[in-house]
C-alpha cells in the first residue's frame, strides 16, 4: 500500500470534482493545480500550490504549455526505489507527485460542434495527455486519474483504504488511461487524416453487452452511445436483432421527411411502407401492406405519434417503436405492453461511413446516400410517364434502395403493395412480389415498379405486364436495355432510367 502525499489536479471540466478534493484534503494531501482549476479548487477552500510557482515559469503561448516542465514531469516519473533517481529529484529540487487527476480538452466534443479548424486544434490537448501517459507509465508509484468518470470510483478506493492505493489498483488505472488517451488520439488522427493514410483506427468505448448475439448460442454485444440517438421510453433491452433491423429503419425513414410516413420492418426488409395526410393513416396503410409478416417487426415512423394512431399500433404485437415524438396519452397506451420498446429518435445525424467485418478484415464504403427524385428520370419509352407515376416511382425507388438484393418493389403513390426480397434472381423477386401483393388483395393494374439493379433481359417487363403493372423505373445500362424499352413500348407501359444502381446485401 502507497499513500498518496501529493497530488497534481488539471481538469478541463471542474464539476464533480468537490467530493473528492474533500477528501484530498481530509487526508492532508499537498495540491498542485494550473491556473483554472487552481482558482476553482481554492474556491472550495483548498490549498493548492500553483504549477507556476513549482515550475517558476509561467504559462505560455495562451496556455498551450503550462505543465510541460521537468519539475513537474520529473515528480511523477522518477522510480522511488532508484537510488540515483532520488538523488536527481534532490539536487533539481523535484518534489514527488503520486496523484494525478486529468480531465483533458474537449477534442470530441468540438469537433462535433462543428467548430472551425483554428479552434479544434487548440483543443488538442498535450500537456494533459502528457501527464496521464506519464503517470500511467509510472503506476507502480503514482495513481492516475484520467476522466471525470472515474472520481466517484476513486473516491470510494480512497476512503477505503484511507488514501492510500495498492499496486493493483494503480495498474487498474494506469489501463485505463491509456485507454483514454489511446481514445483521444485516434480520434485527432481520423479528424487530421481525412483519408490520405491508409489505416483504419476506430474507438469506441461504449461496449454494452447483449443477451446474445444473432441467435441465443451467440454471445453479441454492441461498442457505441445508443443514447446519443435514442432515449428509450420504454421496454426490454433492444437485442442484436433488433439494433440491425433499427438501423435498416431508421435509414428507410430517412427518405421520407414531408409527409406523415410509417416503414414496418421485418428482418432489415420493409414489409409495409405508407404516406399519408396522418400517421394514423399512414400507420393503417403500411400495415395493410402485409399484416401477416408485420408481427414482431420494428416500426419507424417520422412525425409524433398521437393517441389514435397509438390505439391502432396497441392492437399489434411490434417488438420497437420508433419515433421522434410520443404524445403523452400515446405513450400510456402503448405502455401497456411490458417488453414493447419504445425509443423517441433524437435530431442526430448518422455516420455517413459504413463498416464490415468480412474474411479476416474490415470492408468500408460511403453510405448509399443517392435518392432519385423525378428530375433524375431519363423517359425511355414512347410513352412518357404521368404525374402520379412519377409519384409513385419515386416512392417506389426510395423502398426498393433500402430493401435487400435482388429486389423488386411493387407500389402505388405512397404506397407500398410488394417486395420480392433477397433473391437470387430478379424475376425471382418479381414473382414473389406478384404473388404476395395478389395474395394481400391488391391489384397490380396501373402500379408500379422499381427495381435496384438493370435488366438484363426483357422476362422482368414481360411479367410485369401481365398484372398489369404501367410504368418502371430502374438504373438502366444492360446491353439489352432496348428489349426492355421495345417490350414496354409494344404494351404501352412507360419506363425510366436513373442511372444510379441500389445493391443493398
Ligand atoms: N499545456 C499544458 O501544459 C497543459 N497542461 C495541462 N493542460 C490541460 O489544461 C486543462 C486545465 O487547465 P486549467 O486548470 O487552466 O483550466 C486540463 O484539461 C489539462 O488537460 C494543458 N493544456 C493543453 O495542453
Amino acid at each position: 500500500m502507497k499513500k498518496i502525499k501529493s497530488a497534481l489536479i488539471s481538469v478541463y471540466y471542474k464539476d464533480k470534482l468537490e467530493p473528492l478534493v474533500a477528501l484530498l484534503k481530509q487526508y492532508n494531501v499537498q495540491l498542485y493545480s494550473t491556473g483554472g482549476t487552481q482558482t476553482f479548487l481554492e474556491g472550495q477552500g483548498a490549498q493548492v500550490t500553483a504549477v507556476e510557482d513549482l515550475t517558476q515559469y509561467p504559462a505560455i503561448f495562451g496556455g498551450r504549455v503550462k505543465t510541460l516542465h521537468p519539475k513537474v514531469f520529473g515528480g511523477i516519473l522518477h522510480r522511488r526505489d532508484h537510488e540515483t533517481d532520488l538523488a536527481e529529484t534532490e539536487r533539481y529540487e523535484i518534489p514527488a507527485i503520486d496523484l494525478v487527476i486529468v480531465d483533458l480538452y474537449p477534442f470530441e466534443e468540438t469537433v462535433a460542434s462543428g467548430a472551425s479548424e483554428e479552434d479544434t486544434i487548440e483543443k488538442i490537448d498535450i500537456g494533459g495527455i502528457s501527464l496521464i501517459r506519464a503517470a500511467a507509465k509510472n503506476f507502480k508509484d503514482v495513481l492516475v486519474v484520467s476522466s471525470r468518470e472515474q472520481y466517484t470510483e476513486v473516491a470510494e478506493l480512497l476512503t477505503q483504504k484511507e488514501g492510500a492505493t495498492d499496486l493493483e489498483d494503480r495498474k487498474r488505472f494506469a489501463a485505463k488511461a491509456f485507454d483514454i488517451s489511446s481514445h483521444y488520439d485516434t480520434h485527432i488522427f481520423n479528424y487530421l487524416n481525412a483519408g490520405e493514410t491508409p489505416v483504419f483506427k476506430a474507438s469506441l468505448r461504449q461496449r454494452t453487452p447483449l443477451r446474445y448475439g444473432e441467435n441465443p448460442h451467440q454471445q453479441g454485444a454492441f461498442y457505441g452511445d445508443l443514447t446519443a440517438l435514442f432515449d428509450q421510453l420504454h421496454g426490454k433491452q433492444l437485442s442484436y436483432n433488433n439494433l440491425v433491423d433499427v438501423d435498416a429503419a431508421v435509414n428507410l425513414i430517412s427518405e421520407f421527411t414531408d409527409e406523415p410516413a410509417v416503414a414496418i420492418i421485418k428482418h432489415t426488409n420493409a414489409c409495409g411502407v405508407a404516406v399519408a395526410p396522418t400517421i394514423e393513416q399512414a400507420y393503417l396503410n403500411a400495415l395493410a401492406c402485409d399484416p401477416v409478416s408485420a408481427f414482431g417487426g420494428v416500426i419507424v415512423a417520422n412525425k409524433p405519434i398521437d393517441k389514435a394512431t397509438a390505439e391502432e399500433l396497441h392492437k399489434l404485437f411490434f417488438e420497437v417503436l420508433i419515433a421522434p415524438e410520443f404524445e403523452p396519452e400515446a405513450l400510456t397506451v402503448l405502455q401497456g405492453k411490458k417488453n414493447r420498446i419504445l425509443l423517441r429518435r433524437k435530431n442526430m445525424a448518422l455516420p455517413e461511413k459504413q463498416i464490415k467485418t468480412l474474411l479476416n478484415g474490415i470492408i468500408e464504403q460511403d453510405k448509399d446516400l443517392k435518392t432519385e427524385t423525378e428530375a433524375d428520370f431519363k423517359v425511355v419509352t414512347k410513352r412518357a410517364t404521368t404525374p402520379e407515376e412519377n409519384q409513385a416511382l419515386v416512392f417506389a425507388a426510395k423502398v426498393c434502395k433500402h430493401t435487400k438484393s435482388n429486389t423488386i418493389v411493387l407500389a402505388r403513390a405512397n404506397q407500398l403493395l410488394a417486395s420480392g426480397v433477397g433473391q437470387t434472381s430478379r424475376v425471382d423477386a418479381l414473382r414473389q412480389a406478384i404473388e404476395k401483393a395478389e395474395s394481400f388483395g391488391f391489384s397490380l393494374n396501373g402500379a408500379v415498379m422499381a427495381s435496384d439493379a438493370f435488366f438484363p433481359f426483357p422476362d422482368c417487363v414481360e411479367i410485369a405486364s401481365k398484372v398489369g403493372i404501367a410504368a418502371v423505373v430502374q438504373p438502366g445500362g444492360s446491353v439489352k436495355d432496348q428489349d426492355s424499352i421495345d417490350y414496354c413500348d409494344s404494351q404501352n407501359m412507360a419506363m425510366v432510367f436513373t442511372g444510379v444502381r441500389h445493391f443493398l446485401h
